[in-house]
């Protein structure tokens, strides 16, 4: 491509793409200057250019060098989102592009979507478990990356056939502006609650970021909102750029889609979804209410978006499992052990609430997890006192230490823990950790390990270093005990 498609204004050089991180340039690119929270782009433009960049778009003013294009803006954070688009070849423009926001559920909810609207037409899936199309995946960079890689994984999509995707749009990708030129046509909200405050530092910055995607979704898309969700339902009505449909069970109010009759067992889930009045059966094997209003989102976004009710409900009865998410694993023992993403307050009651119910005739529950590492730390404690308030035992380990140390991490968890009167053990390594855990097990206890799902890396100060997951280090734990 020319620099000049690019900026109307500029030489007909020719491009070999985008790049916002020095380390990442190749010749002939365009970098762009993004002051960040730790550093600043500008310092890096130097570097930019021994890389082999050939165009520097930047807003202060730096040492230029001969031979180089030099492009001033005031709003290099929006002409890099502009460029994103026009150099992949816009998209998200020729796709149905679903985006999924909220604080738990982002996974759950577009992982479904992207598997049933499938069957309507070939649809992508982007987001913490992985950037997914047909039968190639691969493990993400973050649940939404930097604009350049967004853009590049929807052409990606598009390149092998895709006509739909469905992308998690993290409350960062929002305020960082990483999905600013993506052509939403639905809108989806889970739930809002505590999370994240270590970046957006009060829930009304954190509800603001993801007002962001209802402000920008283009103005014939649609909105999905959970009417069951007191914090966020009036905030978005009021903030949406387009209509807006909703979901959930009734308990605030008669919704779109709406669940009535549900009946939950550890198999599966049944229900009536009374959809504008028409009333159809459904059945699923997804587990435990939050699951159902992840799948009531799911619907209401698919159907908006033109796929029949009735071309869904056979695709439901037997939703792919999505991968750490509630996995059951049973390699014949005679205990039940649970592998869950849950790392938030919010996500521990539910899972716990549901734990409750498994046990309730019996049966104690042993937990295993740890908090990550330069994230959030209020939330440790609060994890430790809702698993103490439910668990026999916990087993507090390493969960993405990064550059802290778990041991330092596991007190703040073990005070909670404690605080609830709950016995509680550290055992630093994960692997090790599980094993404990499934060797206190009895029959009918439930082993719950939390927080990494399938994830097949663990943070630390250097970065990642790989990891075998949550569901296969219980598998083994489970073999070495037979
Ligand atoms: C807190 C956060 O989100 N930070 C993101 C942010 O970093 P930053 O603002 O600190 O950037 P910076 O390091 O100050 O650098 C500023 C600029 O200089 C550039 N630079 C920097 C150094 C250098 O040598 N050369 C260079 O060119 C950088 O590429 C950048 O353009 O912008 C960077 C570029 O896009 C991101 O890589 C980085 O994500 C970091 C790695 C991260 O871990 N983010 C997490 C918290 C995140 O985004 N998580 C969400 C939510 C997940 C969830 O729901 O749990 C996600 O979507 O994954
Ligand atoms: N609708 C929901 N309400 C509350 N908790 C939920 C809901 N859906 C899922 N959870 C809990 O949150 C965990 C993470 O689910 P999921 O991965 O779908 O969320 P997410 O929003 O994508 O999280 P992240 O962005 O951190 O990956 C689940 O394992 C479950 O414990």
């Amino acid at each position: 491509m020319k620099l000049s498609t690019l900026f109307s204004n500029q030489p007909d050089i020719e491009i070999t793409g985008l790049a916002m991180d020095s380390r990442r340039v190749k010749t002939g690119n365009v970098f762009f200057c993004i002051e960040g929270l730790e550093a600043d782009g500008h310092d890096f433009a130097g570097k930019a250019v021994e890389a082999g960049a050939v165009a520097i778009v930047h807003s202060k003013d730096i040492p230029e060098q001969k031979g180089i294009v030099y492009i001033k803006s005031n709003h290099v954070g929006d002409e890099l989102n502009r460029a994103c688009d026009i150099f992949n070849g816009r998209p998200s423009s020729s796709l149905t592009v679903f985006g999924v926001t909220g604080t738990n559920g982002k996974s759950t909810t577009s992982s479904i979507i992207s598997d049933i609207y499938s069957a309507k037409e070939p649809c992508g899936y982007m987001g913490t478990i992985a950037v997914r199309y047909g039968s190639y995946s691969r493990v993400p960079t973050l649940t939404t990356p930097d604009q350049i890689e967004v853009h590049a994984d929807l052409a990606e999509m598009v390149d092998h056939g895709m006509k739909a995707a469905a992308m998690e749009v993290s409350s960062h990708g929002l305020a960082m502006g990483r999905v600013d030129t993506v052509d939403f046509d639905c809108a989806i909200f889970t739930n809002l609650t505590y999370d994240h405050l270590d970046y957006h530092k009060t829930m009304e910055n954190y509800f603001e970021a993801k007002k962001i995607l209802f402000k920008n979704i283009k103005k014939d898309g649609v909105a999905v909102l959970n009417a069951d969700d007191e914090a966020s339902i009036d905030g978005l009505k009021a903030c949406c750029n387009c209509r807006y449909v909703t979901y959930g069970t009734g308990v605030l109010g008669k919704a779109d889609y709406q669940a009535e009759d549900i009946s939950l067992s550890t198999k599966g889930t049944t229900f009536v979804l009374n959809c504008k009045g028409e009333r159809y059966p459904v059945s699923t094997n997804l587990v435990a209410l939050y699951n159902i209003y992840n799948l009531l989102a799911a619907i209401g976004a698919m159907h908006e978006c033109g796929m029949p009710i009735e071309q869904m409900l056979p695709l439901i009865e037997d939703i792919p499992q999505v991968d750490g998410r509630m996995e059951i694993i049973d390699e014949g023992q005679d205990f039940n052990v649970i592998v869950d993403y849950a790392h938030t307050p919010d996500g521990f009651d539910k899972v716990f609430e549901y734990a409750d119910e498994i046990t309730k005739n019996g049966g104690g529950i042993i937990a295993v997890f740890g908090s990550a590492g330069k994230r959030d730390k209020v939330k440790r404690k609060i994890l430790g006192q809702i698993a103490g308030r439910h668990c026999r035992t916990v087993v507090v380990t390493e969960e993405d230490p990064r550059n802290e140390k778990a041991e330092d991490i596991g007190a703040e968890i073990m005070s909670g823990v404690k605080e609830s009167g709950c016995k509680g053990i550290f055992v630093p390594d994960r692997i090790e950790a599980i094993d404990k855990a499934m060797s206190l097990a009895r029959k009918g206890d439930l082993v719950l390990i939390l927080g990494k799902g399938d994830e097949s890396y663990m943070y630390y100060e250097d970065g990642r270093a790989p990891f075998i997951g949550d569901n296969e280090a219980a598998k083994r734990a489970i073999k070495k005990l037979v």
